[in-house]
């Protein structure tokens, strides 16, 4: 019994949760093999389609997951996995979500790298003949998420695309949601695969061969790689944004993008803007690793923006000058006049106090009209989006009236570009209530007296309402049932309710009984219904009515997206360059001079934009780097902790602040223009490609050494640590001898090997600085200060002390350190003499070449062991007689 009775409750749950379905199919279903039944049959044929996916599909208020989808999905999204028909031999795995909770359950998914594909009903099940009609409606995929969360509206999602052709490489990326898309064409797989990461894409579409390896760099770095779609025939959005691209590659990787929007989403992108093409080369290049390295968008430890220089930079008012900051930080400018304009805009907003505060007054009521530009054309926008639309616009005639007044010529060119756009809010503003609804499709959102027709509805609607409040008064009277009073549900509508207590006075030959419950009954009366039936008939129209009107508005509104997006990139960029103004006021930054004539740094008691505010800023110990021709290379010593690293990270990030635009921690400061930076930055690990530290180490120093120019920046960490004492010090000093020699690049080189400061006698263009600390009682104090010179000390144990190690381990250390120091004073006297070898070719005596030259051209596998034997043997005497 109690089993048939369990057994009856899981159908009652089935029948409940497909009471969309026809109950006559329902028993069908019941009845029949799992496997055969239509619905199954149909969920079979949507999959096969979508086989990368979870299929989501839609039965009645549920959307399921059945087979291998339920069982996986059961899991990740800790749902409860169930089966169909338990009874069958093979019942079907399913788990199911809620169709109002759907959301969460997709953005767990797509977030964690799966694609989504939602399959919808597509007719209305109780119209529906036989089985209901239901397809995927939207593929949603990590690259194609519109986020819709607060906390990521000032991040892009870009989906990228890749093609590779006999000419090279073809990178085309969109953001969905904003409708921007740009595209450039690379030479190689690696400055494809760096750009993808530095575009912190998810997906990539990518036609053509991977190797494993590459397609382990992808798994590692999270990214997931889709297959193109290929339509017959070129959607009007492909040919729309390819329109101005003559590359081959940029237009190949552009098309492929556009089509697998135009296939997944299966919806208006009338948002997608003209693709631009862009050359990395047109800005200043650093490597994914060098942006990490420097923490420009995440803080190295936490992957987290906090301690980052976005972190820090970041008080834009808008989401979308918040993306544009971050554009900016990626891509920093290499154009002096570029960066020029900027700089007046910042000090112009800088100068003017009255402007500024109420630019940003202004800008805290702008929403992301980029954003609600893609809604608008999706279809998705609701009328607090619109509202919210009419309302920032309305804030552009107040940022134009503001600049106007200005006496900024920069601010007053500005301004002239700017269209209010003022027709788009009265559209709004005219069409819909002051608080409309989130739903469109329910009323309530209409402004009385914008349709005539719709006012004659609501007329019938309040004038109905109102009858039915005076029926009440009047019931009650002839009734003297003064408890008496007039409800509505949704399945009886309109009733006249009495409590049992006074059923004996209700008139029973006017009153129909209609339903009966605990406390009361209900009655309806025939002028009741009629006026009923009035006032439902006009609720009905009007709200189709109101519907009709909202989507013609949004379509009207659609005319204006180019505009819109226009206007949205103009404020983004007002946002940041106010920002830049509300930070250098803050903060005592400094307007960089940018010289072009030549590469001399001079920057005077210059600061690290983030370690001073993380410090108390009297804390801060401000530093000049003054470089200049005769000094292209710093070698920086000083004991661990000292300030080596925060004052190279210092100077990269002043570079990278200035070629934003924006101005600097310092007193003064002239700068060039820098073409690259190159970084070799603590012991962070590759964790893309797997490699050793040291292996990092060399590949990051061979960068520079390939790609350096006489304009680029080069920060060398402690290069060499990774290896050898030895080993490492002659790589350091190796490389500082070609880049001294070949590069001329401005170097900052900091390192613990103090035999390297000997450098400076053979290289004209090295400057040994080391940064400062003093001991007092036998404590150490770092003074942050970078003088000239090499430092002389080596503090390690010092450091330690301050560390906390026992006081024995220190004691025995100490001593330690003086027997070395005794020991290997004539082993360093040799290596500073090895060193030399560096800068002496020409001392390598005639019996070294010789030997050099035969261990070049000796081919091994012709030797036996023996004879190798004798023949280093031979080696060693003849170099042992020259000495
Ligand atoms: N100019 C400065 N003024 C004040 N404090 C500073 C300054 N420079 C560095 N510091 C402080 O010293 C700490 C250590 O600095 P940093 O990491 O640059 O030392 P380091 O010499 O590179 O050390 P190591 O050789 O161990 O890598 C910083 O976290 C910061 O708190």
């Amino acid at each position: 019994m109690v089993k048939h009775a369990v057994l009856f409750l899981s159908f009652a749950g089935e029948i409940l949760r497909y009471n969309d379905e026809k109950v006559l199919f329902l028993g069908e279903m019941i009845k029949m093999p799992q496997a055969d039944t239509p619905m199954m049959q149909q969920y079979r044929k949507i999959k096969a389609q979508y086989a990368d996916a979870f299929l989501f599909y839609r039965v009645g208020d549920f959307y399921e997951l059945f087979e291998d989808d339920a069982v996986k999905g059961a899991q990740i999204l800790e749902l409860t996995l169930t089966h169909r028909n338990k009874n069958v031999e093979h019942p079907i795995p399913m788990a199911g979500v809620p169709h109002h909770a759907v959301q969460s359950y997709i953005d767990t998914l797509v977030e964690k790298g799966y694609k989504v594909a939602i399959s919808e009903q597509l007719e209305d099940p109780k119209l529906a003949e036989g089985m209901v009609k239901r397809d995927v409606i939207q593929l949603i995929t990590p690259g194609t998420m519109v986020d819709d969360r607060p906390n990521h509206a000032k991040t892009n999602n870009y989906l990228t695309s890749v093609v590779l052709t006999s000419a090279g490489y073809g990178l085309g990326y969109a953001d969905l949601a904003t409708g921007e898309i740009e595209t450039t064409h690379l030479v190689d797989f690696d400055s494809t695969f760096n750009e993808l990461l530095s575009l912190r894409t998810k997906e990539v579409v990518w036609s053509g061969a991977l190797t494993d390896q590459q397609k382990d760099y992808f798994a590692k770095a999270n990214i997931i790689i889709s297959k193109p779609f290929k339509p017959e025939q070129p959607s009007s959005e492909t040919s729309f944004v390819t329109q101005n691209l003559t590359n081959e590659e940029e237009r190949l990787s552009t098309s492929q993008l556009i089509d697998y929007l135009v296939a997944t989403q299966k919806r208006s992108l009338a948002h997608l803007q003209i693709a631009k093409t862009y050359e990395p080369s047109s800005y200043l290049q650093m490597s994914h690793v060098v942006k990490q390295n420097l923490e420009l968008l995440n803080s190295n430890k936490t992957q987290k923006k906090a301690g980052s220089l976005y972190w820090l930079l970041d008080q834009t008012k808008t989401a979308m000058g918040g993306r544009l900051l971050k554009q900016w930080i990626d891509r920093p400018l290499i154009r002096k006049q570029d960066v020029v304009a900027r700089q007046e805009m910042v000090e112009a907003l800088l100068d003017d106090y009255f402007t500024r505060e109420s630019v940003l007054d202004a800008l805290a009521g702008v929403y992301d009209l980029e954003r609600l530009t893609g809604r608008i054309a999706f279809g998705s926008v609701n009328g607090r989006e619109l509202l919210q639309l009419a309302r920032s616009l309305k804030q552009v005639p107040l940022i134009l009236a503001t600049l106007r007044q200005s006496q900024s010529k920069t601010l007053l060119d500005f301004a002239s570009q700017l269209d209010p756009m003022q027709n788009v809010a009265e559209l709004i503003t005219t069409a819909l209530v002051d608080d409309p609804p989130v739903s469109t499709t329910d009323g309530g959102l209409i402004r009385p007296g914008y349709n005539d027709q719709l006012d004659r509805y609501v007329d019938v609607m309040t004038n109905g309402k109102r009858w039915v409040a005076e029926l009440e008064a009047k019931e009650r009277e002839q009734t003297g049932i003064n408890t008496l009073k007039i409800g509505f549900n949704k399945v009886f509508g309109y009733y006249i309710e009495v409590t049992n207590a006074n059923k004996a006075n209700v008139p029973e030959e006017r009153y129909q009984r209609k339903q009966t419950l605990t406390n009361a009954e209900r009655y309806i009366t025939p002028e009741l219904k009629e006026h009923e039936h009035l006032i439902l008939e006009a609720e009905n129209k009007s709200t189709d009515l109101e519907h009709e009107l909202f989507v013609k508005l949004r379509d009207q509104i659609k005319q204006y997206i180019p505009q819109l997006q226009k206007l949205g990139q103009e404020i983004a960029t007002l946002d940041v360059l106010a920002d830049f103004a509300v930070l250098a006021e803050k903060n005592q930054y400094t307007k960089p001079t940018i010289n072009e004539k030549d590469q001399n740094i001079q920057i005077v008691n210059g600061r690290h934009p983030v370690v001073e505010q993380v410090l108390a800023k009297r804390d801060y110990i401000p530093n000049d780097v003054l470089m200049d021709e005769s000094s292209n290379i710093f070698l920086i010593t000083g004991p661990n902790m000292s300030g080596k690293s925060t004052y190279m990270r210092q100077l990269a990030l002043i570079v990278v602040m200035a070629q934003i635009g924006s101005f600097i921690p310092a007193e003064t400061a002239k700068l060039p223009i820098f073409d690259q930076i190159f970084t070799r930055i603590g012991a962070a690990d590759d964790l893309i490609s797997g490699q050793s530290t040291f292996m990092v180490e060399m590949n990051e120093a061979n960068q520079a050494l390939m790609h350096a120019t006489k304009k680029s920046l080069v920060i060398f960490d402690e290069i060499g640590r990774g290896t050898a004492t030895y080993d490492g010090m002659a790589l350091a000093g190796a490389i500082i001898k070609y880049l001294h020699n070949n590069i001329h690049a401005k170097t900052m080189f900091a390192t613990h090997y103090h035999e390297l400061t000997m450098l400076d006698q053979t290289l004209t263009h090295l400057k040994n600085v080391h940064v400062g600390a003093t001991e007092k009682n036998g404590e150490l104090i770092f003074l942050h200060k970078v003088l000239p010179g090499a430092a002389d000390e080596s503090y390690g144990i010092h450091v330690a002390k301050l560390a906390g190690l026992p006081q024995p381990v220190l004691a025995e250390a100490t001593t330690m350190l003086h027997q070395l120091e005794q020991d290997q004073h004539s082993a360093s006297t040799k290596n500073t003499e090895q060193l030399a070898l560096f800068d002496s070719e020409d001392t390598i005596s005639d019996v070294e070449k010789d030997v050099i030259s035969t261990i070049r051209s000796l081919y091994l596998a012709d030797k036996t062991p023996l004879e190798l034997m004798n023949t280093v043997s031979q080696w060693q005497q003849e170099l042992n007689n020259e000495d």
